[in-house]
Order: structure tokens, then sequence, then C-alpha cells
């Protein structure tokens, strides 16, 4: 007598997995070929569970063959070298007053430690990673940024708002991605810390968002996705806002509803989207695997910003 067939199981949890692998399939084909510019920050690198699962995140998009670019910060550990050198460190308007001494720190945390500390967790999860900065293969000439105009709140003793230059603080002036197409051609995931070299051949240490939503534009990318320690751009009340467009980021900003890091954060989307990236998006980095929540289902997350 023949044997009776098992029964066929009737896995949830495995008809869930199927079901968001065939979900991922539109975006898949959309996106291949195409570069995801991601920026971490150096808040979300103190994880090392969430180091993980973002270095894993970088090489499934590579896997799938999206080429991702990775443009890292590392704020807190500049901070945390600069003070064990007793050097005193100060932000005005989220961007780190930069003196030679603190620019030649800035570079070696950048682009010593917390470079290859990257590319290490990408190496372990599988994937090929080059670590490098602006520097190298000439990708970034920076221009020093203006001086910048302090509130009453840091006015001298009249009462007049300061002026202050900040020293060796850049912004990308001139961008050469020819660096970064060969290594994505060969296979290879670029990761970059935000240092570059000024025309009068001084080291310039930049804001690691100016520096990604600059490398997005320049390459043309399909997203640039922003890293950071809050679930997207959220409301007066604390609702998630989650599509905008610049003409809402100047809104948001002149009635005080933004503030702080998110400023410069959103000025970065805004110029990355004018100036040639299909969309950005403010994520949570804390959430394991965010970025592939966003790009890969239906039901998104973070803000995502779009020329409108
Ligand atoms: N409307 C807003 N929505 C979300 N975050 C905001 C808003 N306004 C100000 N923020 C602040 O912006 C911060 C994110 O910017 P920043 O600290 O520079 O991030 P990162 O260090 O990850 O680059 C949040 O932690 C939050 O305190
Ligand atoms: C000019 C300037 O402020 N540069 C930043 C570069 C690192 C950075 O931006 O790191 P996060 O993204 O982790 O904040 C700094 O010195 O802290």
């Amino acid at each position: 007598m023949a044997n009776a067939l098992p029964p066929v199981p009737s896995n949830v949890e495995l008809l869930a997995k199927a079901e968001t692998l065939i979900e991922a399939l539109p975006y898949l084909k959309r996106y291949e070929g195409r570069t995801f510019v991601v920026k971490y920050g150096g808040h979300a690198m103190g994880d090392p569970a969430l180091a993980q699962d973002f270095a894993e995140d970088i090489v499934l998009l590579k896997a799938v063959g999206i080429n991702p670019v990775v443009v890292h910060g590392g704020g807190p550990q500049i901070g945390r070298m600069l003070k064990a050198l007793g050097i005193e460190s100060q932000f005005v308007n989220g961007l780190r007053v930069t003196d030679k001494a603190t620019a030649d720190v800035a570079e070696m945390v950048l682009s010593g430690a917390i470079n290859k500390e990257l590319v290490s967790w990408i190496s372990k999860a599988g994937g090929k990673a080059v670590g490098i900065s602006g520097k190298d293969g000439a990708m970034v000439t920076a221009r020093k940024v203006a001086a910048q105009k302090v509130g009453k709140a840091i006015a001298d003793e009249d009462g007049e708002a300061l002026i202050v230059d900040l020293g060796y603080v850049g912004e990308p002036d001139v961008i050469d991605t020819s660096v970064l197409d060969t290594l994505s051609q060969a296979g290879l995931i670029p990761v970059i810390a935000p240092i570059a070299v000024g025309p009068d051949g001084e080291t310039y240490n930049i804001n690691a968002d100016t520096m990604a939503g600059s490398i997005a534009a320049a390459l043309g990318a399909a997203r640039l996705f922003l890293l950071t320690d809050v679930p997207g751009v959220l409301d007066k009340d604390k609702n998630l806002l989650t599509d905008l467009t610049p003409a809402d980021i100047a809104n948001l900003a002149a009635d005080g509803t933004i503030s702080g890091g998110m400023i410069p954060k959103l000025e970065t989307c805004t110029h990355a989207v004018e100036a040639g990236c299909e969309a950005a998006v403010v994520l949570d980095g804390r959430v394991p695997h965010a970025m592939l929540l966003e790009f890969f289902t239906s039901k998104g997350a973070g803000t995502l910003i779009r020329k409108g």
C-alpha cells in the first residue's frame, strides 16, 4: 500500500517571508544598476548589533545590483578624541570650529579609525568595501565655508551677534566621481570619510550630511538615505511627516518646526534633490534594517523628500 503524502506545511512565518520578497520585486527591478548614497552617522556606530545590520543591508543592496556608496560621520568619536588630547571643541550652527590641530584629529579619527572599522563590518557581512576620503582620486575639492553669524545667545557684551570664522571647515566645491564609478563597476563598495583637500592644499573637515548630499547630487543617485536618531521629520505634535518638498522644508524652518541638526540635514536634502538626486530619505538608524524596510516594502518609513 502506498504511503500517504505528508501534509502540506502551512507555516505562516515562511509565507510572510516569501511575500516580503515578492513585494520587493518591483523595487529591485526599478533600481537595478542605480546608486544609493547612504550617510551613516557617528551616533549609530556605537551599537555593534546595529552596525552589523547596517553592513548587511549595504551588502544586500550590492548583491541585488544596486550600487551603494557609504558616507560616514563620527562627530561623537572626534569629540572623545579631542577631549582625551585636551583640545577644546565648539560647534557653531551645527559645524565644529576646526583649527589645524582639530583638522588633524578629525582626519585621524574619520579616515583612520572609523573608515576602516566600517570597511571591516562590511567585509564581515560578506561584501568588499574600499575606504577612502574625499582626498583619494582627487574626488572632492573643498572650499572654505563662509564665516557664520552667531545669534544673540552667544552675542558679545554689547548684545551684537558675533561672526565666527570656522577655520578648516569645508564644503564640497568640485566633485569628480570617476573614482566612485571605477570602484562600483569593479564590484567594490566605496566607504567615504568626510575629509577633503582645499585649493590651498590644506585638509578640510566637512559635515558628513553635507558631504553625502553633494556626492548624491554629483552621482545623480536614485536615493540619498540619511540615517539619524529620530523616526524622521516630525511636526509640532511629534507626528511623522512622511513626504516633503523643498518648499515644505522652507516653511518648517520658518515656523520653527525644525531646529538644531535637522536644519542643515534638510538643507542638504533640498540641495541634493534640486541638484540631481531623485529623492532623499531621513530615516531612523536605530531601527534594525531600517533602510531595507524603507526601500523594499510598500509600507516605507521615515520622511521622503522629493523635488515636488
Ligand atoms: N522637527 C524635527 N523632527 C525631527 N527631529 C528634529 C526636529 N527638529 C529638530 N530635530 C532634531 O534633529 C536631530 C537630528 O539631527 P542631528 O542631531 O544633527 O543628527 P545626526 O547626528 O544623526 O546627523 C534630532 O535628534 C532632533 O533632536
Ligand atoms: C565640520 C563638522 O562639523 N564636521 C563633522 C564631521 C563628522 C560628522 O559630521 O559626523 P556626524 O554625522 O556623526 O555628526 C565633525 O567634526 O564632527
